[in-house]
């Protein structure tokens, strides 16, 4: 011990001359002026000043949460984000104001994941939460973190933060609402870890409580008004409390404004610096030390690449207790994924049935009570057509009047009205007869016609194709029975046997491969998205981006569980679509479930911009919904690309989901491989549009974070 009494080590933690300004309101306004800070090894650095002083400002430009203006901040010898100043790594552990942990967790499981991605074994993780848990009286461990008051969760939160015994702690505000006994247990177990050399920077309301830190930093509107051991500043004011000392450096501070422009108070108070080292030698005599727990500290080196692999881990099996615990909304996700594809099938592509027709026959009144037979001389050929409009299209409603059935169309009843003339069969006999040299009468008693709505044009096109289909069978079979050929009375138009698909054609076969493409695209972006925002809300990022964790850490960990995610939800579409609706599928099914994987990390690479975009889910909402129609209009689900403006028609096939749609249509109906253009082509514009996504969301993350995401919010609302 008597060796360390006269050892020099640098400061922890040195502010020189800190600027930061923020903007409100276009004016922009100090929250940190010139303020200087001298943190030595091993010490309780108790930070105090009154709400809104730019303690937390302070603390995140340590933390290089923050970039200062001007001056600067060293951490370890280390501008904060460099290797030496141990900031992102386990050597640092921070307490933040909120709570800012997984609330899903249960305690015992939360001190895991802190231990884990700061490298401790499981073995010194069991340890450690024996020790802190007896230390914090925190709750039985396997409580839930949502379930637990606020002080018990502020204490779980001091322990995260401890688990590891950083060489720098930060706490923003531990003790706040804790009971007394509580409140000095913490401060003697702090006073504990600072003989260890573990140097502790804690922020406080409670002003009396920090005459146990080894220095105290009055703070006032951006600048250390003083710092000094508690009884220093004591003796110095001749006062015997700190809140008193505080009174007297504000008024101090505030009748020196007046008289020194540059020259602050905080500057000429405390101690100049030129000082620091000598300051700082002063302070090292509080802190009960041995020079050899320095170089044991010094020496605990881990290997990066393994420490690596355990965040990973550790953010993955994170990720598996979440999904554990939110099985019944996993289950449920799987569930709608396998609904809406049902939807899809049963809903989407079918021929329109039981469309109400009225009918009206002036040759047979009433058709239903006379048999009619297809004869060659029958008189109730009027009757026998009727018979061959196809009852699972139509639904004959029949009229005694033209008048009637026209205004039954007109009151909107029926989508038609088919009206038979009074001399019909006998005309339409005579015009097969005379054919060319038919008269007027018979060619117009012979027309049967039909007055339609048109307002749904769909069910209308639908009428008056199966009108003209079933008279083609009707007036074939006429000729039959007049042992005339069937073909006399066919179109001049063959359509021979189709190379690709029915003759007949299923629109579900044509609008299923941009359902499953916009659908696994929907699904990427929305899961990626909330997950992320999930994440931001519970606030934990940053906390763990202090003792090591990265970004593309906890993207690459979400991409891992989001894509697991998607592969059990593209198993339900495609199984649902081939296996329970038997679609088409001529080609691959390996490209098939290549190519759908692809779209949904083109999805989730979507997401993962909008998510890095966004601040709020709201705005992350708005983002993806704004998102959804266009796919939708792209795919061709709605409407075939080839219909659409032709300018539009080039920002479509430029859009990742038709390129996908086409090349899946292409491997489910015509059989097509990789070697096929309509197929690799799909296998390009993903992986681009995945670069794309990821150059954005890389931008997104490091420049455009808010200000464009307040714009694209705004701009969405005043649409609205
Ligand atoms: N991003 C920001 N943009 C604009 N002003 C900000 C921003 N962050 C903080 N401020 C303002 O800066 C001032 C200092 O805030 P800071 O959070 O650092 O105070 P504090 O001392 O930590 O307060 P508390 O003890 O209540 O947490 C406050 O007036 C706050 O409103």
């Amino acid at each position: 011990m008597e060796e360390s009494q006269n050892e020099y080590y640098p400061p922890t933690i040195l502010v020189q001359r800190a600027c930061k300004q923020y903007m409100f309101k276009k004016v922009r306004f100090s929250v940190l002026d010139h303020l200087n800070m001298t943190v030595p090894r091993g010490c309780i650095y108790g930070l105090l000043g009154a709400s809104g002083c730019g303690k937390t400002t302070l603390l995140n430009c340590i933390l290089n949460f923050k970039k200062i203006d001007s001056g600067k901040i060293l951490v370890f010898g280390g501008v904060p984000g460099t290797k030496q100043s141990g900031i992102s790594s386990p050597r640092v552990g921070y307490m933040p104001q909120e709570l800012a942990l997984g609330p899903n967790l249960s305690i015992r499981e939360a001190l895991k994941f802190f231990g884990w991605i700061a490298g401790m074994s499981f073995k010194s993780i069991d340890h450690r939460t024996k020790v802190l848990a007896k230390l914090l009286a925190l709750p039985d461990l396997s409580h839930r973190i949502i379930n637990l008051s606020g002080g018990q969760q502020r204490r779980v939160s001091l322990a995260c933060t401890l688990i590891h015994e950083p060489d720098l702690l930060i706490l923003d505000e531990p003790t706040v609402g804790l009971e007394s006994i509580l409140r000095k247990d913490i401060w003697d177990y702090l006073q504990e870890l600072s003989k260890k050399l573990i140097t502790i920077i804690i922020t406080t309301h409670y002003i009396e409580e920090t005459r146990q830190a080894s220095i105290v930093g009055f703070m006032r509107e951006g600048s250390i008004l003083t710092e000094d051991s508690p009884n220093n500043v004591l003796m110095r004011f001749n006062e015997q409390s700190l809140e008193k000392v505080f009174l007297k450096l504000s008024v101090m501070q505030n009748s020196d404004q007046n008289q020194r422009t540059s020259n602050k108070v905080g500057q000429t108070v405390m101690i100049g610096l030129d000082d620091v080292d000598a300051h700082s030698m002063e302070i090292n005599k509080h802190a009960q030390f041995s020079k050899r727990d320095y170089h044991e500290k010094l020496e605990k080196v881990v290997d990066p690449k393994k420490l690596k692999r355990m965040r990973i881990k550790a953010i993955l099996w994170k990720h598996s207790v979440w999904m554990r615990q939110n099985y019944k909304s996993v289950i449920f996700i799987i569930f709608l994924t396998f609904f809406q594809t049902c939807f899809f099938c049963l809903t989407v592509g079918h021929n329109p049935t039981y469309i109400p027709v009225a009918a009206y026959n002036s040759e047979t009144i009433n058709c239903k009570e006379s048999v009619a037979s297809m004869e060659c001389n029958s008189s109730k050929l009027g009757c026998v057509f009727l018979t061959y409009l196809d009852n699972s299209i139509y639904k004959v409603i029949y009229h005694t009047s033209e008048k009637s059935a026209i205004k039954s169309v007109s009151l909107g009843k029926t989508y038609a009205a088919i009206t038979i003339k009074q001399n019909y069969s006998n005309s339409l006999r005579n015009r097969i007869k005379k054919w060319v040299f038919a008269n007027s009468y018979d060619l117009d008693q012979s027309e049967i016609s039909a007055t339609c709505d048109h307002t749904n044009a769909e069910v209308s096109e639908y009428v008056i194709l199966y009108l003209y289909k079933n008279f083609q069978t009707f007036i074939q079979d006429y000729l039959e029975s007049c042992k005339l050929k069937r073909r006399v009375m066919s179109y001049p138009v063959r359509i021979e046997k189709a190379i690709y698909g029915a003759n007949d054609p299923d629109f579900t076969q044509y609008f299923l491969p941009g359902f499953i493409s916009t659908l696994i695209m929907c699904l990427g972006i929305t899961i990626m998205t909330t997950s992320i925002l999930t994440e931001r809300k519970i606030g934990d990022l940053e906390r763990n981006q202090v003792v090591g964790v990265t970004v593309n850490e906890v993207v690459l960990a979400y991409c891992i569980t989001e894509l697991v995610m998607l592969t059990i939800l593209i198993t339900v579409i495609l199984f649902t679509v081939f296996f329970v609706f038997d679609a088409v599928l001529e080609g691959s099914l390996g490209l098939v479930v290549s190519l759908s994987i692809a779209s949904g990390l083109c999805g989730m690479s979507y997401g993962l911009f909008v998510a890095a975009l966004c601040e709020t889910e709201t705005a992350a909402l708005f983002m993806s919904l704004g998102c959804f129609l266009p796919l939708m209009m792209f795919s061709g689900v709605v409407w075939p690309i080839q219909g659409m403006h032709i300018y539009l028609q080039w920002v479509a096939y430029a859009f990742p989901v038709s390129t996908t749609s086409e090349a899946l249509r292409n491997i489910m109906v015509k059989g097509w491989g990789l070697d096929e253009a309509g197929v690799y082509k799909g296998f390009i514009v993903l992986p681009l549009w995945m670069l794309i996504f990821f150059i954005l969301f890389s931008i997104a993350l490091k420049f455009f974070k808010t200000k464009l995401c307040k714009l694209v919010t705004s701009c969405l609302f005043y649409n609205l």
